[in-house]
């Protein structure tokens, strides 16, 4: 692994977090080279001396890949393996592995493979007939050599091809998410840098079994449970792929339909590293993240996870309006988790209205789904028509209204649902 700390960077990338990326990758770390420039070689990156110095560790140590701490060139990295007479992977490369390896779902598969294809045809022209080429080997999975070797137009034709399935593949999303407006129950989306400890909170929360691991990048196709959760009413919670500083550009794209669901979501729980001495920095990421894909305005919930590891106790921080900011909770103890879901709950009361929805008797087909959806508070019958009142979000409401041509009738919050239409209770 190599590590430049360079002097007019803008943010240092972290050797800590590469080293958790070559564990997640797989990698087996045999040594580290560190070093210090003004900026980085147009060449090398590394410069020639510190090339030399890479070189001879891999020799004496028999490495079979050079990692770097940063984004290079096709010609760096070029450069670079013919100086240090192996092959070398920079940080995008690296992560496009994992992502490789990770990806489980239709959908994720044709990302990473688009955005692999997409890193790949910028290093066409380089030549890799004088290291060995090992089958599966970090960095070579995927699309392969065979492709890198063929011409950039059958590359260009398969990048196509893989666009045009995702187009296919959005739209059965788009699909499914409007069925699941039908559910009426609102959808609370677990956002965080990764290993933030999101899969263990969703765990927790669920009682689902979704793969939780130190390591980073452990979940990357969204999971979605529709779950009733004590004091905090029935929802959809999503668990998602998490963020890291500096995603290589293809994977913020291709990962930004994944993300779409985050901007559609009626909550953000924002879950933080308390234990990481860089949460704040890595928080910062986050939020930037959440403004690129237009997910900025989505009210936001910080949960403080891991405060077993640092020995802090469960407790929230509330803002100048008494609503809860921070709540500081423990996903492996359970402390704080009571306070969590209130402090969903409270933040959820205020987008649901209750509504009151006009069907005509026999309509027992939408009756029972309207049951089904487990926020019905009360119905009564008026002549011939049948007047349910529900709690639910207006955009659901005024969904049901289109959708079944039946009349919806919001109530003002804070008023009494007797003030404003009179349905009886009669
Ligand atoms: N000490 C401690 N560790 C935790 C806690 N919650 C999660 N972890 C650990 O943190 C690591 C990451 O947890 P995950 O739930 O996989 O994190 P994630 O945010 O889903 O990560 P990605 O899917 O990779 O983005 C695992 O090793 C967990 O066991 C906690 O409350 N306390
Ligand atoms: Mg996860």
């Amino acid at each position: 692994m190599v590590h430049l700390r360079l002097a007019d960077a803008e943010e240092q990338e972290d050797l800590e977090e590469l080293r958790l990326l070559a564990l997640s990758a797989g990698a087996e770390i045999v040594g580290v080279v560190e070093g210090a420039r003004q900026q980085p070689d147009s060449a090398t990156y590394v410069g020639s001396g510190k090339a030399e110095e890479v070189r001879a560790l891999v020799a004496s140590t028999g490495a079979e890949l050079v990692v770097v701490n940063a984004a290079l060139s096709p010609g760096q990295e070029r450069n670079l393996e013919k100086a240090v007479a192996a092959r070398v992977l920079d940080r995008t490369g690296l992560i496009l592995d994992i992502f490789a390896q990770r990806a489980h779902s239709h959908e994720g598969k044709l990302q990473v493979q688009l955005a692999q294809l997409e890193h790949l045809s910028t290093r066409l022209v380089r030549g890799w007939t004088h290291l060995e080429r090992q089958k599966g080997g970090i960095g070579l999975r995927g699309p392969g050599e065979t492709q890198l070797e063929s011409d950039r137009r059958m590359i260009g034709e398969r990048i196509r091809v893989l666009h045009k399935r995702l187009d296919k593949v959005r739209r059965q999303r788009l699909m499914r998410r409007r069925a699941r407006l039908r559910s009426v129950v609102p959808t609370v989306s677990l956002v965080g840098y990764t290993n933030a400890g999101k899969s263990s909170l969703f765990n927790v929360l669920t009682g689902a079994g979704v793969y939780a691991a130190d390591r980073l990048f452990a979940t990357l196709d969204p999971t979605m449970r529709r779950v009733e959760l004590a004091g905090a009413g029935a929802m959809i919670l999503a668990d998602t792929v998490g963020f890291i500083r500096h995603l290589p550009h293809g994977l913020v794209a291709a990962f930004r339909s994944t993300l779409e669901e985050v901007q559609f979501a009626d909550l953000l729980l924002h879950v933080v590293d308390a234990s990481h001495p860089d949460h704040y920095a890595y928080e910062e990421q986050v939020n930037r993240v959440l403004a690129e894909i237009g997910a900025e305005d989505v009210p936001r919930l910080m949960v403080m996870n891991k405060i077993d590891a640092i020995g802090d106790q469960p407790r929230i921080e509330v803002d100048g309006f008494g609503q809860a900011r921070r709540v500081f909770v423990s996903a492996h103890t359970g402390a704080g988790l009571d306070g969590l879901l209130d402090a969903i709950h409270q933040r959820l009361g205020p987008l649901q209205v209750q509504a009151v929805i006009r069907i005509p008797l026999h309509e027992g087909r939408l009756r029972s789904r309207l049951y089904g959806a487990g926020t019905v508070l009360s119905e009564a019958v008026e002549g011939d028509m049948l007047l349910m009142t529900l709690a639910m979000s207006r955009e659901a409401g005024r969904w049901i209204a289109a959708e079944q041509g039946v009349e919806v009738t919001f109530m003002a919050s804070g008023e009494k649902e007797q003030d404003e239409v009179g349905v009886g209770h009669a």
